[in-house]
């Protein structure tokens, strides 16, 4: 935080560096654990929570899946089959519980370093609706309001599906004759090391885990959602484009980071590999490859004896983890008759946590004209606070709302 004063930490610890160097593998804590300064958050007068929304019983499943897959060209048949995955669980997805936790963690975290910045939240396909929040901010009087998705990397799905449904619900309450807030949204935190940190210590636990002698030679299967590689390749700002884009570089860059904190750690390099999950769409559009499942067999065949699933494209244990990993990829592995365990998501670890403070704060200083210190580890530095115009493109080009391209200036 360079220029802007610095109020340091209440609890009278010293504050340390913000430095990209700050190493992961040594499981220190990231950047500053700072307090707000005498300039808080301003300009901003509410932090958003932007997430997926998941349904919360068995009547609402079918809803939620037609809310997630509308004018999306979902084949019927992986309806029915994800449907049932929800069905499994007695229709009720982890993710909004895991949404509450977070957002009553942030408002704990604000009020213990000092922070007065009320937190909404509001989800994309299921209740609480992005709309309906809007509409309860512009009520309450906020001007100004910045957004963390729960979405670490770029893409359509992860970055502008989110901005063009925060144009969408700012057009409906304008259409209501209510003065919405002005909507900003924070950077990609994939790389900070509030995300990274958890995340490697996750994999620590689940290989301590496997048993003893097949621990050290244990592959490490970084998974992620696959997305068409048609989104991939245009992923990011276009400079980023092609090649898988930014989405797969990101990948790559958090699964090399995490596998070299712990080889640090532990002495021992795991083999390691970014693999895809929780395919959809029609057979014949090419999707992100190898599955997870797929890589499984593959690993086996190899003579792995045994392997982590890591899920760094998640920030909580929500359906994809807790079906596609922990239920179906699980029972590959059983049937295969190879020892796996499945690392932790970051949830509401207080260094993710931090993190959300920390990048709220960053950016309010940036806007008040500030150069604060971007904390970021890995080969990538800290990614645009503002998509450039034809970031992450979509198909439909839908107006998006907190971007360059933002008809909402
Ligand atoms: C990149 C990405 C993330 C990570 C970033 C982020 O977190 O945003 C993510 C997260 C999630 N995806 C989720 C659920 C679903 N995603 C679907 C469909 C799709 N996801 C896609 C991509 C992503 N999805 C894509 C390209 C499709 C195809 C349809 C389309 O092009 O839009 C479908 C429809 C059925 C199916 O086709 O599988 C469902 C039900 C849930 C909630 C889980 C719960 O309930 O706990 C979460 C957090
Ligand atoms: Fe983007």
């Amino acid at each position: 935080m360079s220029d802007a004063p610095h109020a340091g930490d209440p609890a009278g610890r010293p504050v340390p560096h913000a430095s990209a160097s700050v190493s992961a593998a040594a499981g220190t804590v990231t950047g500053p654990d700072s307090g707000p300064g005498p300039d808080g958050a301003h300009p901003y007068d509410a932090l958003l929570l932007l997430s997926f929304g998941g349904p919360e019983g068995p009547d609402d499943v079918v809803p939620f899946l037609e809310n997630v897959t509308r004018g999306r060209g979902i084949p019927r048949e992986r309806l029915a089959e994800v449907g049932s995955h929800y069905f499994l669980f007695d229709g009720v997805s982890p993710i909004n519980a895991q949404c509450r936790a977070l957002r009553d963690a942030l408002r704990k975290d604000f009020a213990e370093h000092g922070l007065e910045l009320p937190v909404y939240w509001g989800n994309r396909n299921w209740a609480p609706y992005l709309t309906d929040t809007v509409r309860e901010m512009a009520r309450d009087g906020r001007r100004r309001v910045l957004t963390f998705a729960t979405s670490a990397y770029a893409s359509y799905s992860g970055c502008r599906q989110y901005r063009e449904n925060l144009a969408e619900s700012l057009a409906a309450v304008e259409a209501e004759g209510l003065t919405p807030p002005h909507l900003d949204k924070l950077r990609h935190f994939f790389n900070h090391p509030g995300f990274v940190e958890p995340m490697a210590d996750g994999v620590l636990a689940a290989l301590d885990s496997l048993p003893a002698g097949v621990r050290d030679a244990a592959s490490l299967a970084f998974t992620t959602h696959s997305i068409p590689t048609a989104a991939a390749d245009t992923s990011g700002p276009p400079g980023d484009h092609g090649g898988g884009g930014a989405y797969v570089a990101q990948h790559l860059d958090v699964a090399r980071l995490v596998a070299e904190a712990v080889a640090e750690r532990t002495g021992t390099e795991h083999p390691w590999e970014l693999v895809y999950q929780s395919r959809s769409g029609p057979p014949e559009v090419p999707w992100l490859e190898p599955d997870i499942c797929d890589h499984l067999e593959a690993l086996h065949a190899g003579g792995a004896p045994a392997a982590v699933m890591v899920p760094i494209g998640f920030v909580s244990d929500h359906m994809e983890v807790r079906y596609d990993l922990d239920t179906e990829a699980d029972a590959k592995a059983r049937e295969l008759g190879l020892p796996v365990a499945r690392s932790a998501t970051v949830g509401t670890d207080p260094r993710f946590v931090a993190a959300v403070r920390e990048l709220v704060l960053e950016r309010a200083a940036v806007e008040r004209g500030a150069r604060p210190e971007r904390c970021a580890v890995g080969a990538l530095g800290p990614s645009h606070d503002v998509c450039p115009v034809a970031c992450c493109p979509g198909r439909t080009g839908k107006p998006a709302a907190a971007g360059a391209d933002s008809p909402y200036a």
